[in-house]
């Protein structure tokens, strides 16, 4: 079964998250196809709109944590060059795409998935959906871009205390906050975010492409936040916290942090 999957018709490309069977967790399959379908998108003239979309109960719970302690084992030196090779250019890939984004999210945005929805431009989630950092329960800080999409979104002070505290919320406080733009009942979610989606395709695809340019240049650069980020991860990946985390997090126990 393919990781993800993209369809172009009459203008729309539709990129599918395609491991429900994990939660559609990021291993290397599924970050390699998402990075090779936003390629593919970015290449291809006839595209006018994009939908982000995922198969199953939720929408992403970010790395795949299974994954990343087998490599955190046989690789330690190297655990953390996914940011670099996967989620750096796959956020930044999105975020580059001229043509309108979409995401629809559904139940658990977590983590890198965070990321991934707020590289898009409008995010529609279903009423049931939640958004979580959760980085700072397994001892890393940040990435995917979060510490400047969520700045731009809900500004420093609640991002320091979203990140820091690892508050769970819920779509409508998520939509409160001005983090997404619509909820939606969980029956009529997808049809709503392939609605606009839709609609979008059929738009003035230069001047969406000039509103995002405008707003882009208005904020501070995403390409500085991916690499900070970048070069925060590779030292708190070799903490004890860290490793410890994702080991109690796989075994279904409570971690224990010594600050170490
Ligand atoms: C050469 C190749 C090398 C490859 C390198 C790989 C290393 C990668 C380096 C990492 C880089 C940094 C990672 C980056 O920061 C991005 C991140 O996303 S960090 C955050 C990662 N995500 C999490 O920590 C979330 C963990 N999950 C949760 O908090 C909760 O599961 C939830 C999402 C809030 C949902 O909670 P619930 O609804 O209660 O559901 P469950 O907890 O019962 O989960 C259901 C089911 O799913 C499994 N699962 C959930 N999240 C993950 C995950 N991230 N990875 C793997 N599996 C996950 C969970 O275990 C349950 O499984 P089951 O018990 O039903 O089998």
């Amino acid at each position: 079964m393919e990781s993800a999957t993209l369809t172009v018709t009459d203008g729309l490309a539709v990129l599918t998250l395609n491991r429900p069977q994990a939660a559609n967790a990021l291993d290397l399959s599924l970050k390699t196809a998402l990075l090779d379908g936003v390629r593919a998108i970015a290449a291809d003239d006839s595209v006018r709109a994009v939908l982000i979309r995922a198969e199953g109960r939720n929408f992403c719970v970010g790395q795949d944590l299974g994954e990343h302690a087998d490599a955190l084992s046989t690789t330690p030196d190297r655990a953390m060059d996914t940011v670099a090779e996967h989620y750096n250019p796959l956020i930044s890939g999105i975020a580059a795409l001229e043509v309108p984004v979409v995401a629809a999210v559904q139940g658990a945005c977590v983590g890198a998935g965070l990321g991934l929805a707020l590289a898009a431009d409008v995010v529609v989630a279903a009423e049931s959906a939640s958004f979580a950092t959760a980085f700072t329960a397994i001892g890393l800080a940040s990435d995917s871009g979060l510490t400047r999409t969520l700045v731009d979104a809900i500004g420093a002070v609640r991002t320091r205390a979203f990140i820091l505290l690892g508050t769970k919320i819920s779509a409508a406080q998520a939509q409160d906050w001005g983090l997404i733009a619509q909820v939606a009942s969980d029956d009529e979610h997808a049809a709503t975010a392939e609605a606009i989606a839709r609609r979008l395709a059929g738009g003035p695809t230069a001047a969406f492409a000039a509103v995002k340019e405008l707003v882009a240049a208005s904020l501070p650069s995403l390409e500085d936040a991916l690499e900070r980020e970048r070069v925060a991860a590779g030292p708190l990946a070799a903490t004890a916290d860290h490793r410890g985390a994702v080991e109690a997090f796989l075994a279904k126990r409570r971690p224990d942090f010594t600050g170490r």
